[in-house]
């Protein structure tokens, strides 16, 4: 409407200034009859005009309406500009704070390139095994979350810094996000937490699972060292008892998604698990498929590393979150533990001579712990019985799960991984009854399996090996009951000469 009616005044002006200019021609103009002539003239071609200009008058009215709606979308598309909102995310908050806002919209973004992107900036590095694609200056995204329409522009300049010349000429990459301002709320409370929660998601689809050993480095101290975790095993290839597996995956599960009720009864966001069974029934095994499973990374903290209590603590406190610190083969002869509950013991130096293993309980327990999220304590033993009760009691171990020789249902779940066969007789029915007699690991039984691809080989293979197991059992018995039986005699016979003597 502001265009229709600044048109109209327009016309306005246009029709008063002519009316002006025809009195002052006849107010001016001589009386000759060349000038009368010329003068009528003049008057009709005014008159004339006059009459055009009233009937374009009349007939602009209805055009303008007609054009309304036009127009109006036109003087609303220029106020919207004038209420638009700049958001700046850049990648660096001062000179070195990254900004995880602008790494999760980096992420996110990738999704939101258009399919007619004619522009890629390709990279691959010498450690990366994929093509990164990077974003072109000015290269631009649309989004629509909940209704509002938002866009991006990613760009980067050079970096100025006189304070920190050695950061001077890198880059700084930014992106802006423009919207309608009367939807700042939203997008500051819902869209960009949604867009960095999207992000966390992302990463852990594509998160590579790093193993973190100790390592002592040329100035004596202890660090992690990481490296691609490339443990196979998965909950579908370990061979354990599918109620136990299926109890484990469940209370993994259940322990992901309870960040509210940790915080609501304020206990630290940790689990722990003790595994325990013989050598090679998949203890190691089931933690890598953990791992694997919930893209945690593993510490592995071997406790004959650390020298001190400040080493334990700084080795700890260097563990992130959604972790599993694993402790493997606890053996209590060499780590005794002392229950600082059922202890008297109270002053400092008596305390300090607690093991590294107690002291690391003590840690766990403690506040410091609970500074960080979604850990997991794993530790592996093969003999339960000789654990110190200090570890085992309740709120320390929340599961303890039992790794066992292999069942005729475990060595079905190995035939199938590694021979591909569900059933295979009169061989799977002879394995059965040779399980039930004898104590073969897991491990044992990938060995033979591994002997050969053919399924008729590698289970005669399995069939002759736990023979030739249950021959040496057999024979170390006999050797054992006869060693007992001589001794037995060899007292006797002491026991009489001493009689006669
Ligand atoms: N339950 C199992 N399911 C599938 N594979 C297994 C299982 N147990 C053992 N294996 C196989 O045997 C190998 C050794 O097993 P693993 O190291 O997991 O056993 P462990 O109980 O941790 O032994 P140790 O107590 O000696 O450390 C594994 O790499 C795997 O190939």
């Amino acid at each position: 409407m502001e265009n229709t009616s600044t048109l109209v005044e327009h016309m306005h002006s246009v029709e008063s200034s002519q009316k002006r200019s025809y009195i002052n021609s006849v107010k001016k103009t001589p009386t000759s009859s060349t000038s009368k002539g010329s003068s009528a003239c003049a008057s009709r071609v005014a008159s004339l005009l006059l009459v055009l200009f009233r009937a374009m008058q009349y007939l602009i009215q209805p055009i303008m309406r007609l054009l309304h709606p036009i127009t109006h979308a036109f003087s609303k598309s220029r106020s919207s500009a004038d209420e638009l909102m700049i958001m700046q995310i850049e990648e660096y908050h001062g000179m070195s704070t990254h900004n995880k806002v602008f790494e999760a919209s980096e992420l996110y973004l990738h999704n939101k390139m258009s399919p007619s992107t004619r522009l890629l900036k390709i990279v691959q590095t010498q450690k990366e095994t994929k093509f990164a694609i990077h974003f072109s200056n000015n290269q631009e995204f649309e989004d629509i979350y909940e209704g509002v329409q938002l866009k991006w522009k990613y760009n980067s300049i050079s970096k100025k810094s006189k304070y920190y010349p050695s950061k001077a000429g890198k880059k700084q990459q930014f992106f802006e996000l423009r919207f309608d301002v009367k939807h700042k709320e939203k997008v500051m409370d819902a869209y960009l937490p949604y867009v960095v929660e999207t992000f966390k998601a992302m990463k852990d689809a594509g998160k590579i699972v790093k193993l973190h050993t100790l390592v002592r480095s040329e100035d004596y101290k202890v660090r992690w060292s990481a490296i691609n975790l490339e443990h196979p095993a998965t909950f579908e290839t370990i061979a354990m008892d599918s109620e136990q597996k299926r109890s484990v995956l469940e209370d993994l599960d259940r322990f992901v998604k309870r960040k509210e009720f940790y915080q609501r009864v304020g206990r630290a966001w940790k689990r722990g698990y003790l595994l325990y069974g013989p050598p090679g029934t998949g203890k190691s095994s089931l933690i890598g498929a953990i791992a694997n499973y919930l893209k945690f990374d593993i510490y592995d903290l071997q406790l004959t590393h650390l020298m001190s209590d400040m080493e334990l603590r700084r080795v700890l406190l260097a563990t992130t979150n959604k972790s599993i610190l694993v402790i493997e083969d606890i053996d209590c002869s060499q780590l005794k533990l002392q229950d600082r509950k059922n202890s008297n013991k109270k002053n400092d130096s008596e305390s300090n001579q607690l093991s590294l293993l107690g002291r690391l309980l003590n840690f766990t327990d403690g506040l410091w712990y609970s500074c960080g999220e979604e850990r997991i304590i794993i530790f592996t033993t093969s003999h339960k019985s000789k654990l110190d009760p200090a570890l085992l009691r309740s709120g320390r171990m929340d599961m303890h799960v039992h790794m066992s020789y292999c069942s005729y249902e475990g060595f079905k779940t190995l035939a199938s991984n590694y021979l591909g066969i569900k059933e295979h007789q009169p061989l799977f029915d002879e394995i059965e009854s040779l399980l039930q007699k004898t104590e073969v690991s897991p491990a044992q039984v990938t060995e033979e399996l591994m002997k050969s691809e053919i399924a008729d080989v590698a289970l005669q293979a399995l069939i002759t090996g736990i023979k030739e197991m249950n021959k040496r059992e057999e024979d170390e018995k006999k050797a054992k009951d006869e060693e007992r039986v001589k001794n037995d005699k060899e007292k006797v016979d002491h026991k009489q000469l001493t009689y006669f003597i």
